[in-house]
């Protein structure tokens, strides 16, 4: 059963309070998004191998510890996505970045990929999905669906808010998938949208509405 980790650190509740706020403009809303996606890619690399080695302070020679270098993509989900991208790759900038185009219809809430772009080398890389909202998640599952076609093996998903449907939807699909939250929420409103939640990440983001 995938793991569900919701990081309640208080600098990511303080932030995500501001970008819930429907008065947060769209330049404020995207710097907020980048800060958390930072501080959360510190907490989902807790458990990246290391390695040791030695080197020479100027005082003596040290045995220390670098990234053992394992290979490392990160994937919007189209695209709202996008707006989280940034904020892992201050951390982890050798990470390369695939793309899944997904966009849910409106009224069926059903996912459609409209684009795909990943590493060449999948099979070697360890993956973070990243989008800001899972709601009823029907997109995170089709886009764990798509990276795993394409031959990726290990995949975690990362976004800000999250209902419990999508949560219970990943879990049962892909049960090999761990799931990085800021927050988990109450429920889907009739629209399939998050309650309380925060709107329409991509609109917000991008300012489209
Ligand atoms: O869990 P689900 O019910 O699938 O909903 C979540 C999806 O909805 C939003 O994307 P949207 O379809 O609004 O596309 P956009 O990023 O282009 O705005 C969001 O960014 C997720 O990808
Ligand atoms: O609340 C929601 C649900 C899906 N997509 C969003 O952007 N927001
Ligand atoms: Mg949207």
């Amino acid at each position: 059963m995938s793991k569900v980790y919701v990081f309640d650190h208080p600098l990511i509740q303080h932030k995500l309070t501001y970008i819930r706020d429907k008065n947060t403009g769209t330049k404020e809303f995207r710097e907020l998004v980048d800060e958390v996606a930072t501080l959360m890619a510190f907490e989902i690399t807790r458990d990246m191998p290391v390695e040791e080695i030695e080197i020479e302070t100027p005082v003596t020679v040290a045995k220390t510890k670098v990234l053992s270098g394992k290979k490392l993509a990160i994937v919007p989900i189209l695209r709202a996505g996008i707006g989280m991208v940034d904020g892992v790759l201050k951390l982890i900038p050798a990470a390369k970045v695939g793309h899944i185009g997904l966009y849910r219809d409106p009224a069926t809430l059903k996912p459609v990929e409209y684009y795909a772009k990943l590493p060449a080398d999948v099979e070697e890389r360890d993956f973070i999905i990243v989008d800001p909202m899972l709601a009823t998640g029907g997109s995170a599952v089709e886009a764990i669906h798509s990276l795993k076609k394409r031959g990726a093996k290990n995949i975690k998903f990362m976004c800000l808010i999250a209902a419990p449907e999508g949560v219970k939807a990943i879990q049962e699909e892909h049960a090999d998938v761990d799931i990085y939250i800021a927050a988990l929420d109450e429920k889907l409103n009739d629209h399939g949208y998050i309650v309380p939640g925060l709107g329409d990440a991509g609109d917000r983001l991008f300012g489209t509405k």
